[in-house]
C-alpha cells in the first residue's frame, strides 16, 4: 500500500447523497425513518414531558424544516459541530448531505434529552432498550455461534497453525451479523439474527476473504484494528472473530474502534463491549462464558484494547480523519471496517458510479483495510456493471434491503 500518498479520494468528487433526491431512500430516511426514530425514543424512555415535546418538534421539523442550531450542552465535541454547522446554516433537513443530516440528528437527540450534562453520572443511552432486546432475541444463535467458534479454535490448536476456511466463515458472520441492524429493524420485529451461512453464499457481490487469509498469513505479530458498528447480536459475531484472530494465531493484538456516544441507534459504545462481556460471562451455557472468559482475559492481558474516537460520530468523509487517529490506523496490519454507515464515511457518502474502482477511492487509507457491508443504502463501488444490471431486474430493492453483501479488500 502506498502509505499516505493521497489525502483524498484518487478522483474527482461526485456529489453528496442528500434528503432531497426525489423518491430515494435517503428522502425515505429523513422525511419518515428519522421522525420515526425521534419518536421511538419518547415510547421507549421515560424523558420528561418538555424533553418528549422537544423531540416531537425535532421529529416533525425533520421532512420540510430547517436545521435548528446546537445549543452548548458541553459535550466534547460541541465546539467541532459549531464549526461543521457552520457550512450549512439555514438549510433545510433535507437539502444538506445525507451524512450530515443523519449525523447531526443523532447528536441533537442527546442534546435534547441533556446526555451531556455535567455531573458524575453517566447520560442516558436513549437507544438501550433496544440494544439490551438486540442481544436478547438472538440467544439461540449466540448460542450456536460461540459453540462453533470453541470448535474451530481447538482444531486450529490441535493442528498448530491457524485455519483460513475458520477464518473464512467468521468473516461471513460478520458480515451477516451487519444485517442485524436497529435503524432500519427495531429489535421488537423478527430476529434477523438466524441465516445460512451456505445459502447467503451466492448474494456476496465481492469476496476478497480469501484473500484477507493470505494477508494475514505473510507477516505475524499481525495488528487489526476493527472499526466496529452495532451492538447486539453483530457485535457477539465481531467478538468471535476477534476472538478467533487471537486464539488461533492470526494476530496478537486487536484494538477496537467505539462510538464515543450514542448514534445511528444500535452503534457500539466502549459500556457496549463491557455490557456484552458481563452478558456472556454470566451465561448458563457453557461455550458463551467460554467466550466471555476469553474476552475478559484479552481485555485485561491488554491484547484486545477498546478505543473511542469523537471522528467516529462526526460527519466528516474518512478522508478528512484527523492525523493522529490516521497515524494510529496507520500501525495496523490490517484495518476491517464494518457496516453501512462507515462504508459511507469511506466513499464520503458520495454518488460514485458503482462500477468504480472501490482502491482508488480509497487511496487515502494508511493501511489494508477490508470492508465487511451489507448494502443499506444507495452507494456501492467496484460491481460488474451486468451483475448491476441483473440485480436491478430480480431484486429492486437490493441496495438498501440488506439482503446482499460485501467483503472488499484493499491491500
Ligand atoms: O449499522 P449500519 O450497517 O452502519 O447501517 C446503518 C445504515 O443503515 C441506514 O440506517 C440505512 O441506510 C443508514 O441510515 C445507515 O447507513
Amino acid at each position: 500500500m502506498n502509505k499516505n500518498k493521497f489525502q483524498i479520494p484518487n478522483l474527482p468528487l461526485p456529489a453528496p447523497l442528500l434528503g432531497s433526491d426525489a423518491g430515494s431512500f435517503t428522502e425515505f430516511t429523513v422525511t419518515q425513518r428519522m421522525p420515526d426514530i425521534a419518536r421511538r425514543v419518547i415510547v421507549e424512555n421515560q424523558f420528561s414531558t418538555d424533553i418528549n415535546q422537544s423531540l416531537e418538534e425535532l421529529a416533525a421539523e425533520l421532512p420540510s424544516g430547517y436545521l435548528r442550531p446546537l445549543t452548548n450542552d458541553s459535550g466534547v465535541d460541541f465546539h467541532d459541530w459549531k464549526r461543521y454547522l457552520e457550512l450549512y446554516k439555514h438549510q433545510r433537513w433535507v437539502d444538506v448531505p445525507w451524512f450530515f443530516a443523519e449525523t447531526y440528528f443523532y447528536r441533537l437527540i442527546l442534546n435534547i434529552t441533556n446526555y451531556f450534562q455535567p455531573g458524575a453520572l453517566p447520560g442516558i443511552d436513549p437507544f438501550l432498550l433496544q440494544k439490551v432486546q438486540g442481544l436478547e432475541a438472538a440467544v439461540n444463535s449466540i448460542i450456536s455461534l460461540c459453540s462453533q467458534v470453541e470448535k474451530w479454535l481447538n482444531e486450529s490448536q490441535q493442528e498448530g497453525k491457524p485455519s483460513k476456511s475458520s477464518l473464512i466463515a467468521l468473516l461471513y458472520f460478520a458480515l451477516w451479523g451487519n444485517r442485524v441492524d436497529l435503524s432500519l429493524w427495531s429489535a421488537f420485529e423478527d430476529d434477523r439474527s438466524s441465516f445460512d451461512i451456505q445459502t447467503q453464499l451466492n448474494n456476496i457481490l465481492i469476496d476478497d476473504s480469501f484473500a484477507v487469509t493470505k494477508l494475514l498469513t505473510k507477516s505475524q505479530n499481525n495488528r487489526i484494528d476493527f472499526v466496529i458498528d452495532n451492538a447486539g447480536f453483530e457485535l457477539i459475531c465481531d467478538l468471535c472473530l476477534v476472538d478467533f484472530l487471537l486464539g488461533s494465531g492470526f494476530a496478537n493484538q486487536v484494538y477496537l474502534h467505539l462510538k464515543p456516544h450514542p448514534t445511528f441507534v444500535s452503534d457500539a459504545m466502549i459500556k457496549d463491549v463491557l455490557y456484552t462481556q458481563d452478558f456472556l460471562v454470566k451465561s448458563s451455557h457453557p461455550p458463551v462464558q467460554s467466550l466471555g472468559k476469553r474476552l475478559t482475559e484479552n481485555l485485561v492481558s491488554g491484547r484486545l484494547v477498546l478505543a473511542e474516537d469523537y471522528f467516529w460520530t462526526s460527519p466528516l468523509a474518512f478522508w478528512e480523519i484527523p492525523i493522529s487517529l490516521k497515524d494510529e490506523l496507520g500501525k495496523s496490519n490490517l484495518m476491517i471496517v464494518k457496516g453501512d454507515a462507515n462504508y459511507r464515511r469511506l466513499l464520503g457518502d458520495r454518488s460514485w458510479d458503482f462500477t468504480t474502482k472501490f482502491a482508488d477511492i480509497v487511496s487515502y487509507l494508511p493501511a489494508p483495510m477490508v470492508a465487511l457491508r451489507t448494502l443499506k443504502s444507495e452507494v456501492a463501488t467496484g460491481l460488474k456493471a451486468e451483475v448491476i444490471l441483473e440485480l436491478a431486474n430480480t431484486d429492486p430493492s437490493w441496495l438498501t434491503n440488506g439482503q446482499w453483501g460485501v467483503i472488499q479488500l484493499i491491500s
